[in-house]
């Protein structure tokens, strides 16, 4: 199996999808380096794995700019970009602004940072390709995570943006899931009321997503594009 030369950079890729993907990507030949925030399992297993871990949190300019610049310390090219890094907030009785800024510097601010930053790193490699990691929700809102499904809907916009700005050397494109994977602390009754959202009714893991990247990753022809991942949700 041969190592393609310019890495992956997929960011949040600790836990769930991020460790997932980064995984099939190493699996699939590729370079990755991969930003963490906190010391998990997963991020030991990539750094086992051969993947270059960099410390990163997103809830601040200072911290997006410190990471582009450790990045920049360990490659000055890039195949892809890959934004998953995420936090999924729900309104409480004590919301405050806190909470809102958080989601939108790691759901904005950091792709919109990197994206300019590092814009040299990925002209280097062709074909090269940012992802968007986003949420089927912003097709029509959310009641209970407003600046989760606001933040991820500017990120659809950086999607179409970005792919204007930077063809034809770097495709942009985002994926759009629903359901994926639920957390530990999801009752019975929870799972059982979001799997009846979607005409297929399955939480279908991390893999449906690895397929979808690997799609933009492969497809010379699609960019501005956010593919929808959602089990038929739209449908039902
Ligand atoms: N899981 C699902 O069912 C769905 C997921 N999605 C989207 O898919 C993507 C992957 O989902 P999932 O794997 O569940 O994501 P997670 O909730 O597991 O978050 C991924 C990682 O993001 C990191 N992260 C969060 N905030 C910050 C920050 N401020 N700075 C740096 N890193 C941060 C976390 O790091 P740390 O571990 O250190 O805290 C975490 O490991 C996300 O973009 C999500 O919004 C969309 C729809 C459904
Ligand atoms: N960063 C995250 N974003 C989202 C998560 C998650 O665990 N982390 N989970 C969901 C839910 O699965 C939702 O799609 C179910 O209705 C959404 N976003």
């Amino acid at each position: 199996m041969t190592t393609s030369a310019a890495p992956i950079l997929i960011t949040g890729a600790g836990q769930r999808v991020g460790l997932h993907c980064a995984r099939r990507l190493l699996e699939d030949g590729h370079r990755v380096i991969f930003s963490y925030r906190s010391e998990r399992p997963g991020v030991q297993t990539l750094r086992d794995l051969g993947a270059t871990a960099v410390f990163a949190d997103f809830s601040s300019e200072a911290g997006i700019l410190a990471f582009i610049s450790e990045l920049k310390t360990h490659t000055d090219c890039l195949r892809a970009i890959v934004h998953n890094a995420s936090e999924w907030l729900a309104e409480t009785p004590d919301t405050d602004a806190a909470a809102f800024s958080r989601m939108f510097s790691v759901h904005m601010l950091a792709p919109y940072l990197i994206n300019l930053h590092c814009a040299d790193l990925l002209q280097r490699s062709s074909p090269a390709d940012i992802v968007h990691i986003s949420d089927d929700v912003t097709r029509k809102g959310s009641s209970k995570h407003i600046g989760y499904c606001a933040s991820k809907a500017g990120l659809d916009s950086l999607t179409l943006s970005f792919a204007a700005r930077y063809a034809p050397a770097i495709k942009v494109n985002g994926i759009a899931p629903a359901l994926l994977l639920f957390n530990p602390e999801d009752d019975a009754a929870y799972r059982a009321k979001v799997l009846a959202k979607s005409a297929l009714g399955i939480e279908p893991g991390c893999e449906v997503i690895y397929q979808s990247l690997r799609y933009l990753l492969d497809n010379p022809y699609v960019t501005g594009t956010t593919l929808t991942v959602n089990g038929g949700r739209h449908i039902k």
